[in-house]
This record gives C-alpha cells, sequence and structure tokens, in this order.
C-alpha cells in the first residue's frame, strides 16, 4: 500500500470537524507502535521524523525504507503520511522527498516572513511535482524547536494570509501558545488569532506542541480549523514510564526487546487516547493502492 499525502487526509477531516494525530518517532518501536494503533482504529495517521534526529534514525532513506517495510509487514490498509518535521533547510526538505517521504514541513519560522516565504515556495514547487505535500510554520513554538530553545511568538494574521497565497502551501502551522516539551502552568491558546486566521486561510491548521493540552483546548483548535495535531513529548513520557517500571518489575532481565514491550504497549496506548480524543477513529478510507 502506497503512502498517502495530507491533501488525501486533511481537507475532509477539516470538513468534518476532526484532527488526524502526527506522532514522532524515537526508534523502531515508534511506528510499529503507531500502525497498530491507527489500524486498530481504523484511522489514517501521520508518522513524523523530526529533522533534527533524521541521522541519529539512519537517515530518510533507511526511515522510509522501515516504514514501508513495516507497513507491508504488518499488514496496514489504513492511510498513512511519511512527513518530515520541523525541516531546517530547503535542502533537508528535497532529500526527504527523493528519499520517498510523502509529506514535508518547512519551518522557516524563525526567518523574517519574506525570506520564509521565498524558501517555503522553494520547497512547495519540488514538492508537488513530486506528489508530496508541504506544511509551513508562522510564529514561534515555545521550547525546543528546530533544535533551538525558543520563545513564543504569535502568528500573524496578515503574514499567514501572505505566506498560504504565495506559496500554496498544503497546511499552516500558526503558532498560537503551544510549547514543544511540558507545559509549565496550563497552555494559554490564542483563541481569538486562531479564529481569525481559521477564517481568512482556507488550508487546514497544524497544532504544535499538543501534548499536555488539555481535552476542551484541543477540541475548541479542532473546531477552529486545526486537522492536524502533533504528538511527540506524551508518546515519549508514556515510553519512559514503562521503561522504568520495567526495569525495576525485572532487576535480572537484560534483553532489550523483552524490556522495551511494555513501552511499546504504553506508547500504543497514548496513540489510541489521542485518535480517539481527535475523533479521528474510523475515519480511514478505502483502502489507498
Ligand atoms: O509539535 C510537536 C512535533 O512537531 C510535538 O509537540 P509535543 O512536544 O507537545 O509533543
Ligand atoms: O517534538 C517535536 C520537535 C522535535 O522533536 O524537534
Ligand atoms: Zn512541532
Amino acid at each position: 500500500m502506497a503512502l498517502v499525502t495530507l491533501n488525501d487526509i486533511l481537507p475532509q477531516a477539516k470538513q468534518a470537524g476532526y484532527a488526524v494525530g502526527h506522532f514522532n518517532i524515537n526508534g523502531l518501536i515508534w511506528p510499529q507502535a503507531i500502525l497498530e494503533a491507527a489500524q486498530e482504529a481504523k484511522a489514517p495517521v501521520i508518522i513524523a521524523s523530526s529533522d533534527r534526529l533524521v541521522d541519529y534514525l539512519g537517515g530518510f532513506k533507511l526511515i522510509s525504507d522501515m516504514v514501508r517495510n513495516l507497513m507491508e509487514v504488518q499488514q496496514i490498509t489504513v492511510p498513512v503520511v511519511l512527513h518530515l518535521d520541523h525541516g531546517q533547510s530547503v535542502e533537508r526538505c528535497f532529500e526527504a522527498i527523493d528519499a520517498g517521504y510523502s509529506s514535508v514541513m518547512y519551518d522557516g519560522s524563525h526567518f523574517p516572513v519574506a525570506e520564509n516565504i521565498k524558501n517555503t515556495k522553494q520547497v512547495v514547487d519540488y514538492a508537488h511535482v513530486n506528489g508530496v505535500s508541504v506544511e509551513a510554520e508562522i510564529g514561534t513554538v515555545g521550547g525546543y524547536e528546530d533544535g533551538l530553545i525558543g520563545n513564543i511568538c504569535y502568528a500573524n494574521l496578515r503574514e499567514c494570509v501572505e505566506l498560504v497565497e504565495k506559496t500554496r502551501v498544503d497546511a499552516l502551522a500558526a503558532a498560537l501558545g503551544s510549547v514543544h516539551g511540558k507545559y509549565v502552568g496550563e497552555p494559554k491558546l490564542g483563541f481569538k488569532q486562531m479564529a481569525e486566521i481559521s477564517k481568512e486561510v482556507e488550508i487546514p491548521l497544524v497544532l504544535h506542541g499538543a501534548s499536555g493540552i488539555p481535552l476542551d483546548q484541543l477540541q475548541k483548535s479542532i473546531r477552529l480549523g486545526h486537522a492536524k495535531i502533533n504528538i511527540n513529548t506524551e508518546m515519549n513520557i508514556a515510553w519512559r514510564e514503562a521503561l522504568q517500571q520495567s526495569l525495576v518489575e525485572n532487576p535480572e532481565v537484560y534483553e532489550p526487546k523483552k524490556l522495551l514491550e511494555l513501552s511499546k504497549q504504553a506508547m500504543k496506548e497514548t496513540v489510541h487516547e489521542k485518535i480517539q480524543e481527535f475523533g479521528s477513529s474510523n475515519k480511514a478510507m478505502k483502502k489507498v493502492e
């Protein structure tokens, strides 16, 4: 089964008022858990590798081949997007596309908007010729982003409209107060700005830093046009807590497979939970060949 793009799954999600889960991978058991859960829930899903971890994970080609092979071995029939998260340069996005990713995010949010637009447009031109979708970012997600610790900087409505019009990008991450990693206190999303941006920008919005955002705020974000929601930290916390439990309960065991089994199950449960919260269960369309 072929991978699909964001355009195959997000427009209908936005229209029907649900969001598709984007889950970051940090090792082999991550895509295994994500694919198992999505298949069980009959949900479309986005598997993402953060650019800063691509080389650590073995490079673009290995990740692309791994996900395709797992889909075959696990007999996955739900739509799956393989997405580059926080692509750090135009060239890195090209590399991901050449290696078979079906979607890329170009993160030019730390550049002045004119440069962000110019670079995003280069990525879109190459991606669309190759049947690949593109996500762009405006504003800054707090916490760890693109290998840098950023301060929250809210997306500007005019800049969002200009970027979308000039680049023809497929999805937009308009940063509005969310943070990568753990939140200190309650998240404070800019719903007023979100409503304005959502009204002016027709394409699906993407919510970064969604781990730790309370359910009511997630669901309000979905109502205001978010059709892709990014989760990394909550899976990693589930992985860590289960690994710790395994180590404590099995002081004599040193086989990684045994010790990691509980972590994989815990991550699978997290993916199931998120799919329920985002409303994407049973939304897998007919098998895409
Ligand atoms: O935005 C994310 C990946 O791009 C994930 O954010 P979290 O750190 O909140 O899981
Ligand atoms: O969580 C997403 C961002 C990152 O890991 O670099
Ligand atoms: Zn992110």
